[in-house]
Parts: structure tokens; sequence; C-alpha cells
């Protein structure tokens, strides 16, 4: 088993990161404060390993909720029931929410543990790729709206975080590659030697090979808990982390929560961020066929949806919580392992971009 840390003072907390973390539960419950949690799980993870989770937390007083499964349920709405829950079983404010699931369930419940008596304990227990390496570090939470992705949310940070890679076994294929758009994320904006290793390793990281996930997830989690620890609420660096994300959660709003899931969307989103960098002469042809060829041997899409028109794509971006002024801020890569958040592009390159993105027929994907 690994361990690091996000380091935030008095409210560091550690990051487990190994096979049978939920078969042994003792890394969950080290999590726990006071004598009551609640797991927030969904229809679809809840009968997968609920249990052990609740096994773990024998002795305490425990409750679950169930919400349905996907980001269409992502809502204020649906948060009613854990609310509803915690008082009707007289919950008190030192009880200690437990979140098993992606990064939806982990958003959603991280935000349940903010508001919940204006603040209550949480454990992230990330079952997909894409929590295990992102959504569930950093504090993050949050749900949408109908106008809007994240929109209504707060900065909620864990007490731990638990991630049991033995739970990637029941993940489908697509669940999968779309935790692999964050990880690629993480080379692109700060790391050209964690790029490469991906380019050297990315059919084994396919074929789950236990190394090379585990050396994904510890990489990942390291570089977003170190810029977490500078920046925890994204008045500067933070922001990287968004590469893609503009274009991609205009996408997710655009085209109706869940049709595409939030890791192909920012695949598409950082190759157009990719592709309007290269426009501008800061990363050659070379770098973005590199990031290219890397997304489609993850298995992701690289174009964009091509019902979502230019107009309604730039309508769609300004809803960001990046945008200044009205002006469309982006993070942009200026090398392969180097990123910059600026407002300072040519709009008629921007235009080209979004052009080009949903003119061409989306490609066919090959694994490898
Ligand atoms: N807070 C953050 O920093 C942050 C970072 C990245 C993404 N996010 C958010 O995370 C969400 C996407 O998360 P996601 O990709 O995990 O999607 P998700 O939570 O919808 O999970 C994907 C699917 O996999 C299922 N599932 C989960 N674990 C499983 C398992 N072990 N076996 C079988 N099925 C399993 C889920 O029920 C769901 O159907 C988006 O809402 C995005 O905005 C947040
Ligand atoms: O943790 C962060 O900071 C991120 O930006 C990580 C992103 O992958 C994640 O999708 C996040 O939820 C996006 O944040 P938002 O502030 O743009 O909603
Ligand atoms: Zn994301």
């Amino acid at each position: 088993m690994e361990q690091l840390e996000v380091d935030l003072g008095e409210r560091s907390y550690p990051i487990h990161i190994g096979p049978g973390l939920l078969e042994h539960g003792e890394r969950v419950r080290a999590g726990i404060r006071g004598h009551q949690a609640l797991v927030v799980t969904n229809t679809t993870v809840g009968p997968l390993y609920a249990e052990r989770v609740e096994q773990a937390l024998a002795g305490l007083e425990v409750e679950r909720v169930e919400l349905p499964d996907g980001e269409a349920y992502k809502t204020l709405d649906q948060l009613d029931p854990v609310f509803t829950r915690l008082l009707e079983r007289g919950f008190e404010r030192g009880a200690t929410i437990v979140a098993l699931g992606g990064g939806v369930v982990g958003d959603m419940a991280g935000f349940a543990a903010a508001c919940y008596q204006r603040g209550v304990p949480f454990v992230q227990v990330p079952t997909t790729l894409l929590a295990q390496v992102d959504s569930s570090v950093g504090g993050k939470t949050g749900v949408n709206h109908r106008l809007g992705k994240n929109m209504i949310g707060a900065f909620h940070q864990p007490r731990a975080v638990v991630i049991d890679t033995d739970t990637l076994a029941t993940l489908d294929e697509r669940q999968f590659a779309a935790g692999l758009a964050e990880v690629i994320k993480y080379g692109v904006i700060g790391d050209a030697d964690f790029f490469a290793w991906l380019e050297e390793h990315m059919g084994a990281l396919t074929e789950r090979d236990p190394a090379a996930l585990t050396t994904a997830i510890r990489r990942s989690c390291e570089a977003k808990a170190a810029i977490v620890a500078a920046d925890e609420r994204e008045g500067g660096q933070r922001a990287l982390l968004n590469l893609g994300h503009t274009f991609g959660h205009a996408i997710e709003t655009g085209i109706g929560y869940g049709r595409w899931l939030h890791g192909e969307a920012v695949a598409v989103g950082s190759l157009m961020a990719a592709e309007l960098a290269r426009r501008l002469g800061w990363l050659s042809d070379e770098e973005v066929h590199r990031i290219e060829a890397l997304t489609v041997r993850a298995g992701l899409p690289t174009r964009a949806p091509a019902d979502l028109s230019r107009a309604r794509f730039l309508e769609l971006m300004r809803v960001d919580k990046k945008a200044r002024g009205g002006e469309i801020r982006l993070v942009l890569p200026t090398a392969i392992g180097n990123a910059t958040v600026t407002a300072d592009y040519d709009p008629e390159a921007l235009a080209a971009t979004l052009d080009e993105h949903h003119a061409l027929p989306a490609r066919s994907v090959s694994r490898g």
C-alpha cells in the first residue's frame, strides 16, 4: 500500500492507495470521527461495495443512502434524501459522511458534508478511475445546475481518501477510459516525463495492469495534492487542473448531462485547447499529434459532438468559474508539460478551433 499526504496544515489528510483496502477496512475506519456514519453511494456501487465499507464501520451507528446513478442526478434536489436521513436519524455535528462511488457521488456527498449543520467530516472512498486520480482529492464539492456545470458547491476537504484499486475490476471500459483523460491532463499541464511514461505504458494501462495502474494513480494524486496544497481555493495555479474543462463543461451542459461522460468531454476539450495553442504558435504540430495519439490510444473521443454550434459553444463557455468580466479565460498548453491560464488569445483562433472541432466527423477510436 502507498500513502501520500495532502498538506493543508491542520486540515491535512492522507491518501491511501492499494488493493484490498475495503476488505481490510482499517483505513476507512481510521478516517471516521464520532460514533455516527452515513454511507452515501448510488444504486450501482452500493450493491457492489457498501457492505464491505459497513463492515469496517461495525460498532458505529451506520446508515446508507443510495442515490440514483448518473450525472443527470447530480442536482440540489437529489440531496434532499441525504439531509432528511441525517435529520431523521438524529445525526449530530460529529457524524462522518462516507462517499462511496465515482465523482458524482463524491461531489454530492462532499457537498452534503459541507452543508449539513454547516459542515461535518467526510471520507472519500472513490471507486472509478476518474475519482481515484482526481475528484476524491482536493475538496471541490458540489452539484450541477441546468445552466452550468458544478455551479453550486463548496470547498470542503475530506478527512481521508481511501483508494482500493480492486474496485476498478468492475468498471466498464468506457468509464475506465474517461478516467484516463484526467490522467493525461496531469502530463500535459505539468509533467513531460509523466506524459512520456504514459506514452510508453498506455497499452499496459488499458489492459489494467496492476503495477502500471498503481503508478498512474499515485503520480496523478501526487500532482493534484501538490497543486491543492499550494493553492487550495484556486486563486492561481489550481486553475491549471481545468485544462479542457471550459470546452468540456460546455459540451456536458450543451448536450445534456450524462450523454457524454465528464472524462470524454475533458479529453475533447483538452484537444481543443491544444489545437487553439497550435494556432497561436504555442504548441507544435508534433506536440498536438502526440496528445491526440495518446487520447486515441486511451479509447477516448477526439471530436466535439456535431450538434453544438460555434455560437452555442461560446455562450456556454462564458458560464465558467474562471471567467472574469465576461471574458473567457482558458487553460492553454505552451508545451507538453506546461500550461497557462489566459484570456490573451486571438478570438478568431478560438472561433476557427470551435469550427474545426465540430465540422469533422468523429474519428474512429482504437485501443493499444
Ligand atoms: N471534485 C473534483 O475535483 C472533480 C474532479 C473531476 C471530476 N469531477 C466530477 O466527477 C464526475 C465524474 O465522475 P466519474 O467519471 O467517476 O463518473 P460517475 O460518478 O458517474 O461514475 C461513473 C459510472 O461508474 C459507476 N461506478 C462507479 N464505480 C464503479 C465500480 N467500481 N464498478 C462499476 N461501476 C462503477 C457509477 O455508478 C457510474 O455509473 C463529474 O460530475 C465531474 O464533474 C469532480
Ligand atoms: O480540482 C480541481 O481544481 C479541478 O479543476 C479538477 C477537475 O478535473 C474537476 O472536473 C473539477 O470539478 C472542475 O472544477 P470547476 O471548478 O471547473 O467546476
Ligand atoms: Zn475534471
